[in-house]
């Protein structure tokens, strides 16, 4: 695929299954992300995949964070959590690790871990996998970023849900670059 195609038009996908992506596919997608812009080249990132019966344990983990922070929530809401991990056969877990530098403020390290983020869905589009990046709730949860296995200067940017698309993919929004860019010319 041609770079500029892929650029245009990589699109989310939600409705994901089976295959999940191989490990050579993988290996790809996590060589993409790490040729992200990364000041001061702090590598301020650390990525979990979660497939199989392991999405289920995730799950669980989801439900229970959920009824720490909620103890009202519902059956309902508790079952929802429980599945949310089952949306596709792997979820990669985008982590930024921020560590203190005297150049590089903790928001740049997080802007470099977001811009492998978006390696990871380009590579996944590039490859005919499909994928979508979501945070909801989960991400800013304390008690999952706990059983997860992430410490105090650790953060959950994102879950990246990733399989083979089902279904045709949507065509990308057509947003005109007039709309958002202008010229500034320093003159006045
Ligand atoms: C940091 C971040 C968090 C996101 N979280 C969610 C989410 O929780 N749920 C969701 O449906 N979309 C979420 N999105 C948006 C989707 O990933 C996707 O970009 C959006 O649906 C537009 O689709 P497109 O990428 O095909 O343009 C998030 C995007 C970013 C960058």
């Amino acid at each position: 695929m041609e770079a500029l195609d892929l650029m245009l038009n990589r699109v989310s996908v939600t409705r994901l299954t089976d295959p999940a992506p191989t490990s050579a596919q993988l290996d790809l997608m996590f060589r993409a992300a790490l040729r992200a812009p990364d000041h001061g080249q702090l590598r301020p990132w650390r990525f979990l995949t979660i497939q199989g019966e392991a999405r289920e344990r995730l799950g669980k983990l989801m439900a229970e964070s959920l009824r720490v922070r909620s103890p009202e929530a519902s059956d309902d809401a508790l079952l929802k959590a429980r599945k949310m991990p089952l949306r596709a056969p792997l979820l990669v877990v985008v982590i930024a690790r921020v560590q203190p530098h005297p150049k590089v403020p903790g928001s740049e390290q997080v802007l470099a871990v977001s811009c492998a983020a978006h390696g990871l869905l380009l590579a996944a589009h590039a490859q005919g996998l499909g994928a979508v990046w979501r945070t909801g709730e989960f991400s800013y949860d304390p008690y999952l970023a706990k059983a997860l296995g992430l410490t105090g200067d650790e953060q959950i940017l994102g879950f990246i849900y990733i399989g083979t698309p089902e279904g045709t993919l949507r065509t990308p929004p057509a947003l005109e670059p007039k709309q958002f860019v202008s010229e500034w010319t320093g003159a006045n």
